[in-house]
């Protein structure tokens, strides 16, 4: 059990942001939220907070209705940032405890192992604005996590964070999961979500477009890569295979798409008859890739739909240009 969403749909005046979307959120299972910007992902995690109210759905949590009272546990990091800039950096992450309901010294003493964990104890006595950006990304996020919240929200955590700092946030999403909590961040980082997410619910203009295990999404494609180190005089050798299409070309590197029903193995043997094969290994598409497929241009992933049907694409064929020609169909809609 966890989060579950079901049918919201909400609209500004005319312009309808959520269209009936519906997605679980399983407990103890890090699920990120992807969608191009203006898909609807804050206006979601808004509407799940009781921000804003659904036109239409709800939301349920274990099972019945959620009211203030359970939001009222709930963590919540809006995108924006929403800290007293003069406040020393200790104090903010007390105050917040004490918003929702800790004893003053139960607060401090959460700060306090947070701070440490977020790698900000040494800022403890500091002004908030005298920080970095990344810096008060994650005191924001010490902020939401303070009173220890079994549900915890996320708008872009990552954005603005360098590597060791991405690191480190992505081990405290890790345990707080792995203790249990149910927890729902959204980014635009799709490798790290594909590294740390075992679930994802991706929306477009509104609606649910990819919904599901994260493995699962990218082995029910349909697809594989096939990624081949190949010195050949030309690519000639690649016309006897019309179905598969070349993703990417570039110098000796060939990235080729190669769907069901055709064995990579074939399309190897072809490329050591045409020339040195140096390296070459056999993949799944990318979370990106699927994510190109499902939202921005049809084609690039040559992802089959989340209902098993594939997508008419508009990748490139062998011996044209290297770059996936996109196509204006509609991206592919989850029914
Ligand atoms: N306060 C508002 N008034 C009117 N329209 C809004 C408002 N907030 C959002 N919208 C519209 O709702 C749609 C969804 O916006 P939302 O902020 O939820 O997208 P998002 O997926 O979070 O985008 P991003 O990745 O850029 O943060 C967009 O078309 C946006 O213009």
């Amino acid at each position: 059990m966890g989060l579950e969403v079901r049918g919201v749909t909400y609209a500004f005046g005319e312009r309808v942001a959520l269209d009936e979307v519906s997605f679980d959120v399983t407990r103890g299972v890090l699920t990120g939220l992807l969608g191009p910007n203006g898909a609807g992902k804050t206006t979601l995690m808004r509407i799940m907070l009781g921000v804003l109210p659904p036109a239409r759905g709800e939301v349920l949590f274990d099972g019945r209705p959620v009211d203030d009272e359970d939001r009222r546990r709930w963590g919540y990091m809006p995108q924006e940032r929403g800290l007293y800039p003069g406040m020393p950096v200790g104090d903010q992450v007390v105050h917040f405890g004490r918003l929702h309901g800790l004893s003053r010294h139960d607060a401090t003493s959460r700060a306090r192992i947070l701070l440490e964990e977020l790698d900000l104890a040494d800022r403890w006595s500091g002004r908030t604005d005298k920080l970095s950006g990344g810096m008060q990304q994650r005191l924001q996020l010490a902020t939401a996590l303070v009173h220890e919240p079994e549900v915890i929200v996320l708008d872009e955590p990552f954005s603005g964070l360098d590597p060791v700092a991405v690191a480190s946030l992505s081990g405290t999403l890790r345990q707080r999961a792995r203790a249990g909590c149910t927890l729902l961040f959204s980014s635009h980082q799709l490798d790290l979500v594909q590294d740390l997410c075992e679930e994802i619910v991706m929306v477009d203009h509104g609606r649910t477009v990819l919904d599901g295990s994260v493995a699962e999404l990218r082995a029910s494609s349909g697809r594989r890569q096939l990624r081949l180190h190949v010195e050949a005089p030309s690519r000639a050798w690649l016309g006897a295979f019309p179905e598969v299409s070349v993703i990417d070309d570039e110098a000796d590197d060939l990235r080729l798409d190669v769907p069901l029903g055709t064995d990579p193995l074939v399309v190897l043997d072809a490329a050591r008859r045409a020339g040195r094969v140096v390296d070459f290994g056999l993949e799944l598409p990318t979370l990106s890739q699927l994510f190109l497929a499902a939202v921005v241009e049809p084609g690039v992933a040559g992802s089959t739909r989340p209902d098993g049907s594939t997508r008419p694409d508009g990748s490139t064929r062998p011996g044209d240009s290297t770059q996936p020609a996109g196509s204006s169909e509609p991206a592919g809609r989850r029914p």
